[in-house]
């Protein structure tokens, strides 16, 4: 048999049944849930009469609704003012309750933000297939599972099915090689590769991250890089497995014990890309080319170097991208030219499923030490990937270091990455972010987000301004 890629090698060990038509039925493994794309799948299952076909494979957690003030959550769910909301929320707890699916409530401390919940439980394991109806299930790639988003529809054909229709995708490989120079993170990497490839460059295909630079990443590190292979317009990023990884999984509540932890790492081993595997693209970087980053747009490929300037339009590739160039100044309120750092914020969002697991806390938590958010920063938040991030988080001191500094602490959730809950820019605020999308109104109508990496976003916080925060 020829030499395979991982994504091969996943896809081929989950194929049902390849069909004629060119779809092919896919076993999944892991199914996650939460509060906004699973009503809908439920009502399906209820209305024909189905039960879940494999119950231990779901686990659900709500994260985008939940409101992230200690006041607000003190009263759990019936607690939570907004009416869309609170439905949501209690939608998600009847639902588990009725079908007997495990479910982290609202105030439970296993509770926290999918992507970031799965992995931290050992819910997510190398070779696994992980779908969610969330297109940032990209994340759970960095264990060496195939994972990817999925519609409402899927969520309720997974559920009575334990299986998908799906066609195989490109193989991409984006190798980073050499090593990151300090105070340059996961973050600026992935930014950076977006910036290169642009948010089509990923399309139909499943990118693999590899080389150097992201083989010494932490586990933390590949999820962030791989949690915006979606915006890279690839459904699926994934990273080989090592010792980093098996490591990270080890004792966790739902990985393997005993006699069949060994089993199970015996098993990962081949989860890699064999040495002559063939891509369809391959993409590369050298690590000591990336400085951190900052996106000046309204789609994440408008991204620059903090050093860099905002582009100039005349000075586009073509009419379209002059034309995509004017309208993403005008939106964010920025001229031409205009020096990255001259960029002054009104608020800073630590957090998110891209940036709020324990480590993204002790970088941000690291620059601010000693420090005073700008009195110009009308409002800066840390919001905790789960409770469990959170209490690790408050045990190591993280929490007062920010509360000291003029950051608020809050309870974890998607919070001010969507601004489904009450956490939102106001209208021509600019935000530093550490979250994926920097969409028109993303974070709230009129609000303009700029991506960044924790270290980031809090020496902007501190700074008023972005700034180097090699120099910082
Ligand atoms: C609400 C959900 C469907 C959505 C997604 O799929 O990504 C959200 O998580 C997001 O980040 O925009
Ligand atoms: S944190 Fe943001 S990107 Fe991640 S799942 Fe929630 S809303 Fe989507």
């Amino acid at each position: 048999m020829g030499a395979k890629t991982l994504y091969d090698k996943l896809w081929d060990s989950h194929l049902v049944k390849q069909r004629e038509d060119g779809t092919a039925l896919i076993y999944i493994d892991r199914h996650l849930l939460h509060e906004v794309t699973s009503p809908q799948a439920f009502e399906g299952l209820r209305l024909a009469n189905r039960q879940p076909w494999r119950l231990v494979t779901n686990l659900a957690t709500p994260d985008h609704n939940v409101p992230t003030t200690l006041t607000e959550r003190a009263a759990g769910v019936k607690g939570i003012d907004d009416d869309i909301a609170r439905i949501q929320v209690m939608t998600l707890d009847e639902n588990c309750d009725s079908f007997n699916i495990t479910e982290f409530e609202i105030n439970d401390a296993r509770q926290g933000i999918v992507h970031v919940v799965g992995p931290e439980q050992g819910a997510t394991l190398p070779g696994m297939t992980v779908v969610c109806g969330d297109s940032h299930t990209a994340t759970h790639g960095a264990f060496a599972a195939l994972a990817h988003g999925i519609g409402t529809s899927e969520v309720e054909h997974v559920l009575a099915t334990q299986c998908l229709i799906q066609r195989k995708m490109k193989n991409m490989l984006v190798r980073v090689d050499g090593e990151l120079g300090p105070g340059v993170t996961a973050k600026d990497v992935v930014l950076a590769i977006i910036g290169k490839i642009g948010t089509a460059g990923g399309t139909g295909h499943a990118i693999e991250f590899g080389g150097s630079a992201i083989e010494s990443l932490s586990m933390e590190g590949r999820m962030t890089i791989c949690n915006m292979a979606i915006e890279a317009g690839a459904r699926v990023g994934l990273v080989a497995c090592d010792q980093t990884t098996i490591d990270y999984i080890k004792g966790r509540p739902f990985a393997p014990q005993g006699e069949h932890w060994d089993l199970a790492v015996n098993a990962w081993q081949d989860l890699k890309s064999d040495d002559d595997a063939q891509f369809d693209t391959v993409v590369e970087l050298r690590a000591e080319d990336i400085e951190p980053q900052v996106s000046w747009g309204t789609s994440p490929e408008m991204v620059t170097s903090v050093n860099g300037q905002v582009p100039d339009p005349e000075k586009a590739a073509d009419e379209t991208q002059s034309k995509s160039w004017l309208r993403a100044l005008e939106y964010m309120g920025l001229a031409a030219n205009q020096q990255i750092t001259d960029i002054r914020l009104d608020k800073v969002f630590i957090g998110s499923c891209t940036n709020s697991r324990i480590e993204d806390l002790r970088a941000a938590a690291e620059v601010i030490k000693g420090r005073k958010v700008a009195d110009t920063v009308k409002e800066a938040i840390v919001v905790p990937g789960s409770g469990l991030v959170k209490r690790q988080a408050e045990a190591e001191g993280l929490d007062k270091l920010f509360t000291e500094a003029g950051f608020q602490w809050r309870e974890p959730g998607c919070s001010m990455c969507l601004a489904m809950n009450a956490d939102k820019l106001g209208a021509g605020e600019h935000c530093a972010s550490t979250s994926n999308r920097n969409f028109e109104g993303r974070q709230g109508w009129g609000g303009r987000t700029h991506l960044v990496s924790p270290a980031m976003a809090a020496a902007a916080a501190i700074a008023g301004h972005f700034v180097d925060v090699r120099h910082f």
